[in-house]
């Protein structure tokens, strides 16, 4: 089973290496489908590949079989011209090649059945996966929103991860209008970005629901929710492929509008680090972008995030690895999405917090709005302190 595990081949294991880490980030952006395509064209290379290396295998016991029997005809034929004496060549050729051809299929058959064997727990684990049903689905009746004006309303919402556990997040009601921007602060752990994922539909509250342009969200189809929320999550993630393909992995045709690229990344102020890559936006960011720094990743999720043009833009700690004249030029480009979009501003860092129109608290999986003057007199507790701001 070692042996047949180390065959698998290499492209493939690349493409679950750098896929499954990054599953957050291709549900958010809806590329669970494109990522199949991926997988499937290049487990088709493999299994064409390993069944004519099979067909092979196979032809060599035929090829040396026909040569035993070849060999013992000769042999047999030989030894009656040279004794001359009387001998049934017949009856004896006869009797090897039944021996040879009743030997070798049981042999194989026992070599079959090895493997199948030991393959077996492995094709259990398939089976298991082909039959698993996603808690989070469309219902039969979920309907396509062609636009959302972005309201947002959490009703009575709890969840917790693990049942008999204490909730993550706790009776949160929040109503986020259309076009606002608000800021969730909190400390570690206190249930941030669990808020964001429930709106994201990875997760479905035990009690309560949240609804979008009043719309309940388990009514909407999933597909179409994420399309309609640009998710930067903490972690950012890039997908080995070019700086452009990067920026529009959300786009569902596939054609890149290079255009729209180009804009979301100067938005997202990438546009200066990429134009000064050997081959621009066609550069390949490595695997999982590990020829780029967390600053620019981060950007790149970033501009990513605009490319998308959704009505909700949720940052998650976006701008963690930026220095800080990263971070005001990304404030300022902020700024202007601001105007049009719902902005949940999930943030530790000050600047960050003081861009929202409402700031609101989540400790303990318990949600209150404070005023600006309230959260700055919590002393820095959930932000950067106070005197960070010039
Ligand atoms: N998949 C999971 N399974 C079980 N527990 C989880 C899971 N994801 C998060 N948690 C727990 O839920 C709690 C809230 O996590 P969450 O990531 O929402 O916090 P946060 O406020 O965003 O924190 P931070 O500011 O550090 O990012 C934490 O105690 C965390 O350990």
């Amino acid at each position: 089973m070692g042996t047949q595990m180390v065959a698998i081949d290499p492209q493939l294991s690349l493409v679950a290496a750098m896929v499954l880490p990054s599953m957050l980030t291709v549900k958010v952006n809806n590329g669970e489908h494109k990522e199949m395509l991926r997988f499937h064209e290049l487990a088709f290379v493999d299994l064409k590949n390993n069944l004519g290396k099979k067909k092979m295998k196979a032809l060599i016991p035929q090829a040396v079989r026909t040569t035993y029997i070849a060999g013992l005809v000769v042999l047999c034929a030989g030894s009656v011209a040279v004794s001359g004496t009387t001998f049934d060549p017949e009856g004896f050729l006869s009797f090897l090649t039944a021996l040879a051809l009743f030997v070798e299929p049981i042999q194989d058959f026992g070599k079959a059945y090895n493997e199948y064997k030991q393959g077996e727990p492995a094709l259990e684990r398939i089976f298991d996966l082909t039959r698993f049903i996603p808690e989070v689905r469309d219902k039969p009746s979920a309907v396509h929103l062609n636009s959302v004006k972005g309201d947002i309303k959490f009703h009575d919402v709890t969840f917790r991860y693990v049942a008999g556990m204490p909730p993550t997040v706790d009776g949160v009601n929040l109503h986020i209008r259309a076009g606002e921007t608000i800021a969730i602060v909190g400390p570690s752990g206190g249930g941030k970005t669990t808020l964001a994922k429930l709106l994201l539909r990875l997760y479905h509250p035990q009690s309560g629901y949240i609804a979008l342009d009043n719309h309940d969200i388990q009514d909407i189809q999933l597909q179409c929710l994420r399309t309609h929320i640009a998710f930067v999550s903490q972690d950012p993630m890039l997908f080995s492929g070019t700086i452009a393909k990067n920026i529009a992995y959300g786009d569902p045709v596939g054609d890149i509008n290079m255009r729209k690229v180009e804009n979301a990344a100067k938005i997202a102020n990438a546009d200066e680090f990429i134009k000064i890559l050997p081959e621009g936006y066609d550069s390949y960011v490595g695997q999982r972008g590990s020829s780029l720094s967390g600053g620019q990743k981060q950007r790149l999720s970033i501009a990513r995030a605009i490319y998308q043009n959704s009505s909700i833009l949720v940052l998650d700690e976006a701008t963690s690895a930026l220095d800080s004249r990263s971070e005001l030029l990304l404030k300022e480009a902020l700024m202007n999405l601001m105007a049009s979009h719902t902005v949940v501003i999930i943030a530790h860092r000050l600047e960050m917090i003081l861009m929202a129109d409402r700031i609101v608290l989540l400790e303990g999986g318990k949600l209150r709005e404070v005023t600006r003057s309230a959260f700055l007199s919590l002393d820095g507790r959930f932000g950067s302190p106070p005197d960070v701001l010039s």
